[in-house]
């Protein structure tokens, strides 16, 4: 099959590219480059560099499906400067859904998140539960999910909307390089490397065993081979929407001692204030993945996942 991945020079995009490649399909990956890297993009790719707002300059009959990973993701940044959230997120996506329309491309996987419900009703999050973002960020994926079912039903399009909880891990050359980092795993792992004296522990407050916030950690590669499935899983005219997740909770300290463990270095911690918007506990509920994917992750041990973090970051490390 013939694909175009569309933010495959990014942390999420260029692991799931790889992974398309192994399987033996072909792979355009269409990227502007304002948070991605053009050497995170897997050998074997052809590259465009250009913007999925342009994407009618590139798509054609001869592709089979989308799979669509471009567009900001801080959520402090969404909250400071909204619109450039709406423009990217679903601006792009309300062309890129036009250009797959005017080509004749009926298949779409696209990446929503955790992030479009919001402090959690209940636990394990279900898809049925309610979506009440807390970030612009978060709605702004919301409104992109609302624009594929109406796009499914209306036009026949074949698509699954796949909410990552938190992501991480690294797969070979592929993994985590965001610039400003914000995301745990990678803060703490700087921390053993010596670039950071201390991590600082968001709140301590929390209703937690042990006071800080429970999130629920999945591989990157456990991540990318659910999209291969979910291209494969959708009908025309469906939208499917499919948490992902191991359904198993860290908390954030329980992390940083992982990091210790897994580097063997010391990490000093240090307590700060809570961040605006962090629910106390986001844990997945993997049943629709494990029953209309036939998914199921084989990489949830914590350390594992650390490990090969680790790896990817050592890795960076040593080519400065
Ligand atoms: N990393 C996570 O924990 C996580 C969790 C939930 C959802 N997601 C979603 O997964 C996707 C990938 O996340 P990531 O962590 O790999 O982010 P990333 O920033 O590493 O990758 C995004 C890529 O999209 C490209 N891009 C952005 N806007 C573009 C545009 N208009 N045209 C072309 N390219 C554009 C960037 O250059 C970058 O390479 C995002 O949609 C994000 O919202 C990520
Ligand atoms: O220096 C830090 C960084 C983070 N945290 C905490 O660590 C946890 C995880 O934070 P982070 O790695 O930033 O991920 P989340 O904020 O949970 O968000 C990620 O996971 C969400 C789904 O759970 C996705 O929607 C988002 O896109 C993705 O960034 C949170 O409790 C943070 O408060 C700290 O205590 N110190």
């Amino acid at each position: 099959m013939k694909y175009l991945v569309t933010g495959g020079a990014g942390y999420v995009g260029s692991v799931v590219a790889a992974h398309l490649l192994e399987a033996g399909h072909e792979v355009t990956v269409l990227d502007d480059l304002s948070t991605g890297f053009r050497e995170g993009v897997p050998a074997g790719a052809r590259f465009i560099e250009g913007r999925v707002q342009d994407a009618a300059r590139h798509l054609d009959a001869s592709y089979d499906g989308v799979l669509h990973f471009a567009a900001f993701s801080q959520v402090g940044e969404s909250v400071t400067d909204p619109e450039k959230y709406w423009v990217n997120n679903v601006g792009g996506t309300m062309a890129l859904l036009a250009a797959m329309r005017d080509a004749g491309v009926r298949r779409l996987v696209f990446s929503s998140t955790a992030a479009t419900y919001g402090e959690p009703v209940s636990t394990p999050v279900t898809e049925t539960d309610p979506t009440a973002p807390t970030s612009p960020y978060g709605a702004s994926k919301l409104a992109v999910d609302h624009m594929i079912t109406g796009e499914a039903r209306a036009h026949g399009l074949a698509a699954a909307s796949l909410r990552y909880f938190n992501v991480a891990g690294a797969y070979g050359d592929c993994g985590e390089r965001h610039d400003p980092e914000s995301h745990l795993i990678p803060l703490v792992l700087q921390v053993a490397l010596g670039g950071r004296q201390s991590i600082s522990v968001y709140g301590d407050d929390y209703p937690t065993p042990d006071g800080t916030c429970v999130r629920d950690y999945i591989h990157v590669a456990d991540l990318a081979e659910a999209h291969l499935l979910a291209m494969d899983a959708v009908t025309p005219g469906e939208h499917l929407i499919c948490n992902l997740g191991n359904g198993n909770g860290f908390s954030v300290r329980e992390v940083i001692e992982t990091v210790r463990e897994v580097t063997g270095h010391p990490v000093p911690e240090v307590v700060a204030a809570r961040r605006a918007g962090d629910p106390a506990v986001l844990v997945a509920s993997a049943v629709t993945a494990r029953e209309r994917l036939g998914w199921q992750p084989s990489r949830p041990d914590l350390a594992g996942i650390v490990a090969d973090a680790w790896e990817f970051a050592r890795k960076r490390e040593a080519g400065r």
